[in-house]
């Protein structure tokens, strides 16, 4: 695929997106204000796909809002390929695309008329305009020129990632694009990901599937209560999880399961296997397997499950349900 991004200027910094002390709080009429991001800091690399995770409510769509221009912030900077949003709000602008998890286009109008209108609010030059390439790129070319109402949920989002293309910013958001949309569509719209990202294209998303981010992200932040709790490249991260799970099938029935002080939690599933949740710092699986052993107990079957983002994310998430 063709570089995207090559009608911009160098940025002026290394970072596709440089996030700094950024604070929003939300006026509620009657009630206390709600802060939703509490002195936000971070980099987005040039040329990444970078994850940003967090639970509902975490702050995740009120800090891409901002860097849209369709929230104020409260205080804290942040600049979009080198420029900053105040200061340079139409470069800003011009260097970012952004997929909002609401679908937002005319019914009344085809996917290609919906490309070419945004192409002209954008100002990007008929002779320059690549409707046509952008609706093959998101499998949507035979649906070119019918109604936008009637394409599938799956197509709209797809329409929705082209729209955000059409005057080819150097950095693309994705807020949550895969909700509701099937498998299949939905390795079809990373797989277009991947060759912007090949491209030339830094790629922010946003996703609830954790198994999603870990493979595509370079790198992930994950924001709780309005805050960076991580930000590193996705292998450091999902290496950081401390619990491992060593399921252990016994030689007989069980009605209770057996405690020892080197399990972290431990669950008895169908009688005769025990899931074992471990601290890998504190002990090892040999000292586990030992544990069972001593409350004597014959071993017939081991397997255990390596740690992923899901186990980092939700011991770094910890206790913020309900926000
Ligand atoms: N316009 C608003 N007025 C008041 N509070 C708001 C407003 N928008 C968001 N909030 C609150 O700010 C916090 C952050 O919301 P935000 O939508 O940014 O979270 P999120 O991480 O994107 O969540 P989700 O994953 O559910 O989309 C939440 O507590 C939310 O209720």
């Amino acid at each position: 695929m063709a570089r995207q991004a090559g009608a911009y200027r160098e940025p002026m910094t290394e970072a596709a997106i440089s996030i700094q002390g950024l604070c929003k709080t939300y006026a509620v009429k009657g009630g206390t204000a709600k802060r939703a991001l509490d002195g936000v800091t971070f980099d987005v690399p040039r040329g990444q796909i970078f994850g940003l995770l967090g639970p509902n409510g975490a702050g995740k769509s009120t800090l891409i809002n901002i860097l849209a221009g369709l929230v104020n912030k409260t205080s804290g900077t942040a600049s979009i390929w080198g420029f900053d949003i105040d200061q340079h709000p139409r470069n800003a602008k011009a260097s970012i695309g952004i997929v909002n998890q609401e679908i937002l286009f005319d019914p009344f109008f085809t996917p290609v008329e919906t490309l070419e209108i945004q192409a002209g609010l954008y100002g990007v030059p008929k002779k320059q305009r690549r409707s046509l390439e952008l609706l093959r790129a998101v499998h949507l070319e035979d649906k070119a020129n019918a109604y936008a109402r009637t394409l599938s949920g799956g197509m709209k989002r797809r329409l929705m990632v082209a729209k955000a293309m059409v005057h080819s910013p150097p950095v693309l958001v994705l807020d949550e694009p895969t909700a509701g949309v099937d498998i299949q569509l939905r390795q079809q719209l990373w797989e277009y990901v991947r060759a912007l990202n090949e491209g030339g294209v830094t790629v922010v998303l946003t996703t609830h599937y954790l198994e999603e981010a870990e493979q595509l992200c370079d790198r992930i932040a994950i924001i709780n209560h309005g805050r960076v709790v991580a930000n590193e490249p996705t292998r450091e991260l999902v290496g950081r999880a401390q619990e491992k799970v060593v399921a252990v099938t016994v030689d007989r029935d069980l009605t209770a399961a057996p405690t020892a002080p080197c399990f972290e939690k431990i669950v008895l599933k169908g009688g005769r296997v025990l899931e074992i949740t471990y601290s890998k710092d504190r002990v090892n699986a040999g000292q586990v397997l030992a544990a069972v052993q001593e409350q004597g107990l014959g071993i017939v079957d081991v397997s255990t499950r390596e740690a992923d983002l899901e186990d980092v994310f939700l011991s770094l998430t910890r206790g913020s349900a309900g926000n």
